[in-house]
């Protein structure tokens, strides 16, 4: 099958400006990136952009598809759907599931289940401990054998420094990436929110930052010598930030990724104690999200992921200090960062793409994140002046959780191609997404 994107706009990787152009896609690879391109044969569907902004296809390295075990909250059908109405192509997805993904077969189970949804790639990772449980070490090379881009036990922290210690040493022999959920127990148990202005006002148990950034310190100084791949996920401490950029500095193998809540939102915004607004970590203070976005800025923090954590409504009703944790943000992301990040000239829009596309890719060493020919047709068509209402009830997603019902935002994506197929077409969809 070809496909002709006509009249799109791509950023020009010289001067990061946008320019028009023509994309050609055969079968599963992008064939040619021109002007004027012309259907040669009348097999090709032409599809005219009118303009729109082309990225390749977004990735996602942290999301929670939930199956197998919490259906009710997410499937990998519905999950990859959210993803790609999202402009997402690939997404990594998380093994805190009910039985924990901590084996080859269940590795296998959910690679087969995505493949045959088949609305997104989706890369799994492998859990650290048996259960997630703290205690034993999994078969990292049987799960690496059966496809997992990394190990992470996300959901709990890894409490015990030696059994740490040691799953970094078998990563590193199989060149996996540890993956990790930084959060001290001792200092953690019982919070709800950040321990801050918001926990004091409504006398909450507060999560203070340095349950994450004894985690971060920890585990920088246990990797250090092993020489692991060491990623730290949703990121949220001003002082993990400053642990990360030291660590960098030495020249250490580590990377780091934010959530959009976490660089567009502090406990302060918090209306009232109301679970849309509970995740873990807590949504930390301005102090915090300024110092996420600086190291955003300055290469600190490498990329952006949404921990896309679908829980029922049912369950979220249950209220701050009993609500699961967890947002969702497959279907929101680009358009919440857009507007309050790139409209606001916090970043540019190839920064912003960067470190959605490109940067993750390198970072796990994945072939997709770049629109160039010969490269996978992995695209995203987003329209940068369409300005919409964030409405929950229009998700794709079962998850219906998050703080940012009726934000208007701009950039929505329109069409999503995954490896040559069409995964999301606005024009197609007989729903109407707000006005
Ligand atoms: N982030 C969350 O608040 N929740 C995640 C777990 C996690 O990412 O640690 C979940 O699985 O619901
Ligand atoms: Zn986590
Ligand atoms: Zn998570």
């Amino acid at each position: 099958m070809k496909l002709l994107l006509q009249n799109g706009r791509v950023l020009d990787p010289t001067t990061g400006e946008l320019v028009h152009k023509d994309i050609l896609i055969e079968g599963q690879t992008i064939a040619k990136i021109g002007t004027d391109l012309n259907a040669a044969d009348p097999e090709t569907e032409v599809i005219d952009l009118s303009g729109k902004f082309i990225s390749a296809g977004l990735i996602d390295m942290h999301v929670h598809l939930r199956e197998p075990g919490f259906e009710q909250k997410e499937t990998i059908e519905t999950g990859t759907r959210a993803a790609a109405r999202g402009g997402f192509t690939t997404v990594a997805c998380m093994p805190n599931t009910r039985p924990v993904i901590d084996s080859a077969e269940l590795v296998k189970e959910v690679i087969a289940k995505a493949e045959q949804a088949g609305y997104a790639r989706v890369l799994p990772y492998g859990a650290i401990t048996v259960r997630e449980a703290g205690q034993e070490l999994t078969d990292m090379a049987a799960m690496k054998e059966a496809g997992i881009i990394g190990v992470t036990d996300d959901g709990v922290g890894v409490q015990s420094s030696k059994m740490m210690k040691e799953a970094m040493r078998k990563a590193h022999s199989l060149g996996l990436p540890v993956v990790a959920h930084c959060e001290d127990d001792s200092l953690a148990k019982g919070g709800c929110v950040h321990d801050g202005q918001f926990a004091a006002r409504f006398r909450l148990k507060g999560i203070p930052n340095e349950a994450e950034a004894v985690h971060v310190g920890r585990d920088i100084l246990l990797a250090e010598d092993i020489g692991v791949h060491y990623h730290v996920c949703h990121i949220s401490a001003a002082q993990s930030v400053r642990l990360v950029r030291e660590a960098k500095a030495r020249g250490q193998k580590v990377t780091a990724e934010v959530t959009p809540h976490h660089l567009l939102l502090c406990d302060e915004d918090i209306p009232e104690p109301n679970a849309m607004w509970k995740m873990n970590p807590p949504l930390r203070s301005s102090r915090d999200r300024e110092a996420l976005i600086e190291g955003l800025k300055d290469g600190t923090i490498d990329i952006i992921a949404t921990d896309h954590a679908p829980h029922t409504l049912e369950e979220k009703a249950a209220g701050m200090e009993r609500a699961p944790f967890g947002i969702v943000g497959l279907e929101t992301a680009f358009p919440l960062l857009y507007t309050h990040l790139v409209l606001r000239g916090v970043l540019t829009l190839a920064e912003l793409v960067d470190k959605m596309t490109r940067k993750p890719a390198e970072i796990f060493g994945l072939p997709y994140g770049v629109l160039a020919e010969g490269k996978p047709a992995d695209l995203t068509v987003i329209d940068l002046e369409e300005e919409r209402t964030i409405d929950p009830d229009t998700f794709l997603s079962k998850g219906r959780n998050t703080p940012f019902a009726g934000w208007r935002v701009k950039g929505w994506p329109v069409l999503t191609i995954m490896n040559g197929k069409i995964t999301w077409n606005q024009a197609d969809t007989a729903l109407t997404f707000g006005e």
